[in-house]
């Protein structure tokens, strides 16, 4: 087979402004592969309509608002099965690998890739790679069927293990290539996807015939592009149970203040969704939405009117918010964890303390506080009913585009419609809270906390972050009909 064509994006337009963001194929870089019907062709399930199966042509509008005379836009390949495959069943050698933080689904998503390949596929040769991107060059696999991974949608974790750090390309190539494998499918977040992206780039200098696939995961909901990410409905769901015991506690005693820490390095959307879909919370803060505590306007003034007015609040606060205030006031510590990600210092309990101190020494109002960080508790669970159906989903369309030949590409759900996403789309942006958007203002407007911003910051904020169109498209709302 010779190696032909390029890495570059592949864009292809059409009439009107249509523009289509293509992912890469297998035939761009390896000619003369061999071509099978799809097995899906004679399965009981799928075979008796042909519209289970995508047409070549069917693709995924990005940006679902738009004006009559805007041009068509950019658009994505639609993931699902399709007539032919590139894969002969008993071919196919495929592995699996989740990298960074644990997320609820992802043995979920395990599960369906493995039960994907042998129910649809008629593949059974799937094996688990132990502990993360080391485990490619330093640790055992597992091998994975279907009875192995039965049940394990029911557990917290993944069953392979996890890590950060220990990304080295070409000894992961070496091993995808000495094993003989040809799927290989990267659960992880931001920093695995950009992993995912260079293990394709070299597979491809190589020449291999070896599908690379990467599936979205982040609790924090911060990656771009795609509706939302699994295991986020359930962090959302399991932090109600720590936001009601804040406030359990806090209306049981005079002047009680419930502190909730919850996710979210650089993107608040837990703590939003959180607060907005429990209704006791009187403050949410995020890294999106800068605050102050003293004077008029800050965080204490209102401390003090919330107390005053109710008796008692709820403050949620992600991890990542008022990092800036944290490093005026304690010493910076500028360590970064083995991926290389900044780590945090620790945000609910310096503002529990400052609340205490501002209270305590300064004031004559005694308040009872009580904090709960139910970071790690949130993590661990497993998935939710909702997010298992979405995993399922995730899992299915990867496995259905690996077979169809396609690799380079993230799989994920755009304006409700699951797509193959080129990698660059995924790793060159990050997805945040948008507080110019309606979805900050219903959440300001839920809690009745000040915006701690004055309107010329927010069009200052507007101006240097968002684009123009951002308030037309709802960003904050993506995966919803709002
Ligand atoms: N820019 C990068 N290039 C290659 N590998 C990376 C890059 N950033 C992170 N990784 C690798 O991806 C894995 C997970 O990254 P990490 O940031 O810890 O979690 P997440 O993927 O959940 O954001 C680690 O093994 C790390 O070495
Ligand atoms: O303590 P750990 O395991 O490094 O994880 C903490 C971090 O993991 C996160 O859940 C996100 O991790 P990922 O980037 O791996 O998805 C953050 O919210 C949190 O800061
Ligand atoms: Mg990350």
């Amino acid at each position: 087979m010779g190696v032909s064509g390029d890495a570059k994006m592949k864009i292809d337009k059409g009439d009107s402004g249509y523009v289509l963001e293509d992912v890469p194929h297998l035939s761009d870089y390896l000619s003369d592969l061999t071509t099978y019907p799809n097995p899906l062709q004679i399965n009981p399930a799928y075979s008796v309509v042909r519209q289970y199966f995508v047409n070549e042509g069917d693709t995924v509008t990005q940006k679902i608002v738009v004006h009559k005379d805007s041009p068509r836009g950019a658009h994505l390949r639609r993931a699902g099965p399709r007539q032919k495959v590139y894969f002969d069943s008993d071919e196919v050698h495929a592995c699996i690998v989740t990298c960074g933080g644990l997320c609820p689904g992802l043995n979920t998503v395990i599960r369906e890739i493995v039960c994907g390949l042998y129910h649809m596929y008629g593949v059974n040769k799937v094996l688990g790679i132990d502990g993360g991107y080391s485990g490619f060059y330093s640790r055992n696999t597992v091998d994975l069927t279907p009875r192995v991974v039965n049940d394990i949608h029911k557990r917290g974790g993944t069953i392979i293990g996890t890590s950060r750090g220990g990304h080295d390309t070409s000894k992961i190539v070496d091993s995808i290539h000495d094993r003989g494998i040809n799927q290989v499918y990267i659960i992880g977040g931001d920093g695995t996807q950009k992993g995912a992206s260079v293990i394709y780039e070299e597979v491809r200098r190589r020449g291999l015939k070896a599908s690379v696939i990467g599936i979205p995961k982040t609790i924090d909901n911060d990656i771009p592009v795609i509706d939302r990410s699994f295991g986020f409905d359930t962090a959302v769901e399991e932090a109600q149970r720590a936001i009601n015991a804040a406030h359990v506690e806090a209306e049981s005693i005079e002047n009680g203040i419930g502190v909730v820490k919850l996710m979210g390095r650089y993107s608040g959307f837990i703590a939003m969704y959180a607060t907005l879909a429990s209704r006791d919370v009187d403050c949410c803060l995020i890294p999106e939405s800068p605050f102050y505590l003293e004077g008029r306007g800050g965080l204490f003034e209102y401390i003090e009117k919330r107390l005053k007015e109710n008796g008692h609040m709820v403050i949620v606060i992600a991890e990542g918010a008022g990092q800036d205030l944290l490093s005026e006031s304690l010493q910076s510590v500028n360590q970064q964890d083995a991926s290389g990600n900044k780590l945090l210092n620790d945000v609910g309990l310096w503002i529990c303390q400052r609340i205490k101190d501002h209270f305590g020494r300064q004031h004559k109002m005694s308040i009872n506080l009580k904090y709960i960080d139910p970071t790690y508790m949130i993590r661990a669970i497993p998935s939710n009913a909702a997010d298992n159906v979405y995993c399922t989903l995730l899992a299915q369309s990867a496995v259905h585009g690996a077979m169809a030949g396609f690799t380079g590409f993230v799989v994920g759900p755009v304006n409700g419609r699951h797509s193959y996403i080129p990698f660059n789309h995924i790793t060159e942006k990050q997805n945040n809270v948008v507080i110019t958007d309606r979805m900050w203002a219903r959440l300001l407007s839920s809690t009745n906390q000040p915006s701690f911003m004055n309107p010329k910051d927010v069009s200052e904020v507007q101006k240097e972050e968002q684009p123009p169109t951002q308030l037309l498209e709802g960003e904050n709302c993506k995966d919803s009909s709002f």
